[in-house]
């Protein structure tokens, strides 16, 4: 390790192998060698700054001070928001698209999704009853998938659902990775993409079943700030950038039940005022999701005695900042209460990004996540009753995206 200036320099050529194999913990690791909240080295070749907490969280947040273009791999960039979408716009045209998302989340919206993923749930529960039991994530991974569409107003061929969900599925889980699972994620888009551009394309032909004011709709009359249409291959990738995390959302449901499973004072606790709320906080701050997330400097800035650049990579270490104990009392315990605490900083607390919605890129489905995930416990823990049988429920954290081992088989499943 060298310090030139405030910030550790790691030694070696490049750290793009020891991430792939420590995966979450990569930064931890180094935070710690380093004795320091920030380090230097080398990502695919490229000088890279690797930072966590509050203080970095603002730097990264601060609204145009950084871009997303050219901040996250290819190869998870195109599984995941992907080229033309709202994360890589910069400046008026970003807010102008962020606009389009937020405008979906209204407080009506954000209950009904829930609503759906009720009726979806109740829907699929009494085939899970089966002898064998169901694996909850596939099961709940289908439930979101139904869900969104109907509330996106995206006709849904009930035989079609599984291949769908499969499809959304496969990006997320290639996103974090090179090699097979990537490129299997890669093959399984482009069906998704042909799909989608299809519905975009009857919605602009005036397709009645496809209702007014639902995201489909939004999203396919949407115009730019300068009242073009999107580009009907970017409508379509918008589309997708509601519908796949919404499935992706049944990632952090599985990581609820595993709570429930782990901490079983917490079942009651859910029902009372209040404590579902912190539970849910708790799983989405305590479990793995998104490693880190990246930005390419817009506006030169100088911070712990280096310049940063126009074009200089930082990266924040999201799940680093969600377990920093200078923000977290005891952070690797499973404390939901510690949330009846939270001042609600948007800087410290930031599994879907940190800062603002509208004028930065903090996630437009952040709510969206919370309301499913609320519906979700309350499913669990008063909607149905269940046996967990003995399984690995390890999570690795050197596999990103993380889940666990066995993806939470539950069996004797019966509606309450
Ligand atoms: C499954 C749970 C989710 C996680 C862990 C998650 C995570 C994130 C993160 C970390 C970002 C910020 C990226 C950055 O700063 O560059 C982000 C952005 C975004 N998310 Fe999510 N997200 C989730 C769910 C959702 C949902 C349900 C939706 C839509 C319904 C959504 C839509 C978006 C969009 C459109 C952006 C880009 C925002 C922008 O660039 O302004 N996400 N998400």
């Amino acid at each position: 390790m060298t310090v030139t200036d405030g910030i550790p320099r790691l030694r070696g050529a490049d750290s793009t192998v020891a991430l792939l194999r420590e995966g979450y913990a990569f930064g931890a690791h180094r935070f710690a060698r380093t004795a320091s909240d920030v380090f230097e080295t080398r990502l695919m070749l490229r000088p890279a700054v690797v930072a966590f907490g509050e203080e970095a969280a603002r730097l990264l947040y601060e609204p145009d001070r950084t871009t997303r273009r050219r901040a996250l791999p290819p190869t998870t960039l195109t599984l995941l928001q992907d080229r033309g979408s709202v994360e890589l716009l910069d400046g008026e045209a970003h807010r102008h698209r962020k606009q389009m998302f937020m405008s979906l989340m209204t407080p009506a919206a954000l209950a009904e999704i829930g609503d759906l993923v009720e009726r979806e749930w109740r829907t699929g529960a009494p085939q899970w009853a089966g002898s064998g039991g169901v694996v909850l994530f596939d099961a709940v991974r289908e439930v979101l998938f139904r869900a969104v569409c109907a509330w996106s107003g995206v006709p849904l061929d009930r035989e079609d659902a599984g291949t769908r969900t499969r499809q959304l599925a496969a990006m997320v889980e290639g996103a974090g990775s090179v090699g097979p699972r990537n490129l299997h994620g890669q093959l399984l888009r482009h069906r998704a993409e042909r799909w989608a551009g299809e519905l975009i394309a009857r919605v602009r032909g005036g397709d009645p079943a496809v209702q007014e004011g639902r995201a489909a709709h939004v999203i396919a009359r949407h115009r730019d700030a300068e009242g073009r249409l999107l580009d009907p291959d970017v409508a379509r990738v918008e589309l997708l950038n509601v519908l796949r995390p919404t499935v992706a959302v049944a990632r952090f449901v599985v990581f609820a039940a595993l709570a429930l499973h782990q901490h079983p004072e917490c079942r009651t606790a859910v029902g009372e005022n209040g404590y579902l709320r912190w539970f849910v906080q708790e799983v989405r701050r305590y479990y793995p999701f998104f490693p880190m997330v990246g930005g390419r400097v817009q506006q030169e800035f100088d911070w712990r005695g280096r310049r940063f650049t126009p074009g200089s990579w930082l990266l924040l270490d999201i799940y680093a900042t969600n377990h920093d104990p200078r923000l977290w009392a005891d952070p690797a315990a499973f404390r939901p209460e510690r949330f009846g605490a939270w001042d609600g900083d948007p800087y410290t607390f930031l599994p879907q990004g940190a800062g603002e919605f509208s004028s930065g890129h903090r996630c437009a489905g952040e709510w969206l996540t919370i309301s499913v995930l609320e519906r979700a416990v309350r499913l669990l823990t008063t909607g149905m009753t269940y046996e967990v049988p003995l399984q690995d429920l390890s999570v690795d954290l050197t596999r990103m995206p993380a889940a666990p081992a066995s993806g939470l088989l539950l069996t004797d499943v019966r509606p309450a």
